[in-house]
């Protein structure tokens, strides 16, 4: 007898072992991390998702909130070979269901071959697959969740104030914490918007740039974002990491698609075309840009399978990453972006990075 049971779209039930209990369903990703499953966790992104982790043990460091990336555990549920006692104490806290003694290498091989697929997940003393079954039949498909942004946004406005080198307006798609740290050790002051701020928003904080944050889902459910970027577009330099760098391209004339299983890990290398230059990138995402549009040139690709990872338009100020250059969890090899960020905004003098 097993006390957890996690359904699959392809029709298998997996039993595994109970650690934190209850009942949920998401989409099933998997991260290749190796650390930061504390920055994982808490990262917006995962929004809608049950994170599945391929390094086999999680926990081992402890669980500390000052490296989590928001206030709360975003994934639906969580997923490991082994988890230690302090992570789940903490995803029980949370509510967020947690299983582990399972084939999590058989599981990531199922997601490579056969794509990111709906689950559904009961834990507990009287969990039955069936309980998993009705779970996964209520699943919705990512794109579905067609207001995701009102899950993971604030509510209102909010200011870091970290200088006067620049003002940053950044649009709260689900950000993570660290991008507003990021800017503010830049010496930028940033006003963290809703995901569905007007112009009247932004012109309230008269920023120097806008920034499009990450976030969960799919990118072409974020219009409002998408419409900020077209109303400012050639007036304000613009900025976006990951979902931003999604709606952006969606903004000027581009797409954006599903992937098979989409990239989570911090090894991703990435090519700038410019230097040739490749760094290891912290990533997390489901869709990416397929075709930029007439406006926007490709800066930088996946060195594994060739995706848009960078994209600029110099002469209207546009620079985005598919990336996540303020890492966490993650290396610090792309960290500079900031950097060219803020250079962006008019007379100003920019902090050294670190
Ligand atoms: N980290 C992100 O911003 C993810 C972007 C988008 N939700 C995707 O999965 O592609």
């Amino acid at each position: 007898m097993s006390d957890a049971y996690l359904a699959l779209e392809d029709g298998r039930v997996v039993e595994a072992r109970g650690r934190a209990p209850g009942r949920t369903r998401g989409e099933l990703v998997f991260t290749t991390a190796y650390t930061g499953y504390e920055e994982s966790l808490t990262d917006p992104s995962y929004e809608e998702q049950v994170l599945t982790f391929s390094y086999p043990l999680i926990g081992n460091y402890g669980v500390r909130s000052e490296r989590f990336e928001s206030d709360r555990v975003h994934p639906r549920a969580a997923i490991a070979r082994e988890f230690t006692e302090d992570v789940v104490e903490w995803l029980d806290e949370e509510g967020i269901p947690a299983i582990d003694h399972l084939d999590t290498r058989e599981l990531v091989t199922s997601i490579r071959e056969e794509g990111a697929m709906k689950c559904g997940i009961a834990v507990g003393p009287d969990a039955t697959p069936e309980d998993a079954k009705e779970e996964l039949a209520a699943c919705k498909g990512m794109s579905e969740h067609v207001d995701i942004g009102a899950q993971v946004s604030v509510d209102e406005a909010e200011v870091y104030e970290g200088g006067s080198a620049a003002t940053v307006a950044l649009v709260d798609c689900g950000a993570k914490g660290s991008i507003i740290e990021s800017l503010c050790d830049r010496d930028a002051t940033v006003h963290v918007l809703p995901y569905d701020a007007t112009p009247e928003d932004v012109e309230a904080v008269d920023p120097d740039v806008l920034f499009i944050s990450n976030g969960p889902g799919d990118p072409k459910n974020f219009e409002a974002a998408e419409s900020l970027v077209d109303a400012y577009l050639g007036d304000l330099p613009i900025a976006g990491i990951c979902l931003g760098q999604q709606v952006v391209a969606n903004a000027l004339g581009g797409s954006t698609e599903k992937m098979a299983f989409g990239h989570r890990g911090v090894n991703q290398p990435v090519r700038d075309l410019d230097s040739g230059r490749v760094v290891m990138t912290t990533q997390n995402h489901g869709y990416t840009v397929g075709e930029p549009g007439d406006r926007l040139d490709v800066t930088q690709v996946n060195v594994n399978d060739g995706t848009a990872e960078g994209l600029a338009n110099d002469e209207l100020d546009v620079i985005t990453r598919q990336y996540h250059p303020e890492a966490n969890p993650g290396p610090h090899d792309s960290l500079d972006f900031f950097d060219e960020v803020l250079d962006m905004a008019p007379d100003t003098t920019v902090a050294t990075s670190d």
